[in-house]
């Protein structure tokens, strides 16, 4: 509830129309069967005056009534809807200031889960919050003490009826509550499996898996449809059980008016008004269960909520001494890394220097720890010991800023953003013009397709930019990250879908015109870092060579083994 405080002080004002508009609902509602019963009473004096009077009053209060409910439903969406539209800003804004590692230890798809589903919850409940809160337990007071005064002899009939109906709720509710967090998990792992099998399609089907798919979906959603299934049978049975518990109510009042109303005329209209309050104060039971099975679940998504507002970055930034032109030098001094839960270090007491300029290879067998070395320069993770230098600053003393200025990183399998290409390498260099877009595509080798589009640098991006082939994702890739002309450029893998001609132009071209860049290249093969000036060898997370490639095709027995396989791999042996 703390965290919904501040959201909800923003619109007090709507709050505060919403409590008083509901007011005059409760007070419409109350009063109608109350003025019904005058009306009938006139009635049975044969006072037509009064009957008129009296039923214009009616009227008004269906009115005022009717007026009072659309206004409380109005402010009550306007204080739901700029709570959760605050809420989703201020989480989106939380998120990006965490740390690569608490997104991942959250997961995208649970952060995802949680700025869309957990704000819905919290904004039916702050709805239902200001338009039943006030009106439940006023309503419920109001009708009891209303029915008594009507037909105070009555007084057991609507005991037994509110004991019969709070007990079944009670039991009832409790256990709806129970079926309604249960269909929380199961929207989670349907949606969850229904995620993963799209994005990876390609794998699922080239793999026909399927039927194997199909069948673990429909188990997640039988198990769904089952507990919703419950839910309505639970509904099925509780709502006539309601009804049946008032109509009896109803039954024996009226049964027992009827032997007197030949003494007593006037309990014709009191019954009336009686049989009205009675179904208000079940309304009120209904409506306060519901209250709490849903408060129960919003309860459950703010605090899921405030997990994420609670959690604080695991790297902190300095805030000033922004540098503006940092040289590409990297160093690492003995450095040691470990993932947050693993036991061992992937990184052991890794040292090296690179010159600004310079090109770095790494290689090293698959899990030996290149790409962790290359988050390291980016800091997306901190060393457990040991430093990591830009231009001989501690990265630990960078602000963010500097550091995403100053090194660009090409992933592999790199995520352009859904709309246009210039869209892509704006969002780097805002200011970049088409002759600057068209330098960069140059070096990428992506120019030549890009020409062909008939929207060039306005062609659009698909979600997760389907409409590229897997060499050319690569190529706008490249595209984007060397737009800013970089200080370091982490190319992890980044040409592997490249054909060698193009692999070699691209490296052409980066000489060429990014000569002050210091570029750092993942390569699996090594046929693309063999005119590196600097080759890092890893083996299981320890640095075991650095040289040129002359150095370590003679001296190193790790980079001779990887070399001699990949060889012999191209010789077909
Ligand atoms: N986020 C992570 N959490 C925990 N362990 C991780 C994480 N990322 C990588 N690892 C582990 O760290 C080790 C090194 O991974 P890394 O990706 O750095 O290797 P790599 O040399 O780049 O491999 P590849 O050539 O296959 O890309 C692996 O054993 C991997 O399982």
């Amino acid at each position: 509830m703390k965290v919904l405080v501040p959201y909800l002080k923003r619109y007090r004002k709507d709050g505060v129309l919403a409590t008083l508009s509901v007011l005059v609902l409760v007070f419409a509602t109350l009063w109608q069967p109350r003025l019904l019963q005058v009306v009938m009473e006139a009635i049975l004096k044969n006072d037509k005056h009064a009957v008129l009077v009296n039923g214009i009053w009616l009227l008004v209060l269906a009115a005022v009534g009717i007026v009072a409910g659309i206004l409380n439903t109005v402010y009550s969406a306007r204080v739901a809807l700029g709570v959760a539209t605050d809420l989703r800003a201020d989480l989106y804004a939380k998120v990006q200031t965490l740390a690569y590692a608490d997104i991942e230890k959250f997961s995208a798809s649970n952060l995802v889960v949680r700025m869309t589903n957990d704000i819905n919850q919290v904004q039916q409940i702050v709805m239902a919050f200001f338009q039943q809160v006030t009106r439940i337990p006023l309503l419920f007071l109001g009708a009891f003490a209303l029915a008594l005064a009507t037909m105070p002899e009555q007084w057991w009939v609507i005991i037994a009826m509110m004991v019969i109906i709070i007990g079944v709720s009670l039991v009832a509710f409790r256990r709806m509550g129970k079926y309604f967090a249960q269909t929380q998990t199961d929207i989670e792992k349907v949606n969850t499996l229904a995620r993963e099998n799209l994005m990876g399609i390609r794998v699922v089907k080239s793999f026909v898996q399927e039927p194997t798919e199909i069948k673990k979906f429909a188990a997640a959603s039988d198990r769904l449809t089952d507990v919703t299934a419950r839910i309505g049978y639970l509904f099925a049975v509780l709502m006539p059980a309601f009804f049946m518990t008032a109509n009896l109510a109803i039954g024996v009042s009226v049964f027992l008016v009827g032997q007197s109303i030949t003494v007593h005329p006037t309990y014709l209209a009191a019954i009336t008004s009686f049989i009205s309050y009675l179904n208000q104060i079940l309304f009120a039971v209904i409506n306060g269960g519901f209250m709490l099975t849903f408060a129960s679940r919003a309860l459950v998504s703010l605090g899921r909520l405030r997990e994420v507002f609670d959690t604080k970055p695991s790297m902190a930034y300095p805030t000033t001494g922004e540098v503006a032109d940092l040289p590409g030098d990297i160093t690492f001094d003995h450095v040691t890394f470990t993932y947050p839960g693993d036991a061992a270090p992937t990184l052991k007491d890794v040292s090296f220097t690179v010159k600004a300029g310079q090109m770095v290879g790494i290689v090293g067998a698959t899990g030996s720890g290149k790409t962790t070395l290359a988050q390291l320069i980016a800091r997306l993770y901190d060393p457990d010991t040991g430093t990591v230098r830009i231009g001989g600053v501690d990265v630990r003393d960078l602000p963010e800023k500097t550091i995403r200025n100053t090194v660009a990183y090409v992933l592999q399998r790199s995520t352009l953003f859904s709309g246009t290409i210039a869209g892509n390498l704006k969002q780097v260099q805002p200011s970049a013009t088409l002759p600057r877009m068209q330098w960069a595509a140059g070096i990428a080798q992506a120019a030549e397709f890009i020409d062909l589009l008939p929207d060039a640098y306005d062609a659009p991006v698909e979600e997760r930019s389907a409409n590229f082939s897997g060499g050319q994702k690569q190529r706008l890739s490249i595209t984007r990250g060397v737009i800013a002309d970089p200080e370091i450029l982490i190319l992890d893998d980044a040409t592997s879908a490249l054909d060698a001609r193009s692999e070699k132009l691209v490296q052409e071209a980066l000489d060429r015109e990014l000569t002050s860049t210091t570029v750092v290249c993942i390569a699996e093969k090594i046929s693309s870092i063999l005119r590196a000036d600097e080759i890092l060898v890893l083996d299981d997370g320890v640095l075991v060579g650095v040289g040129t490639h002359h150095d370590l095709v003679r001296s190193n027995p790790v980079y001779q083994e990887i070399y001699a396989t990949q060889k012999a791999r191209e010789e077909g042996i």
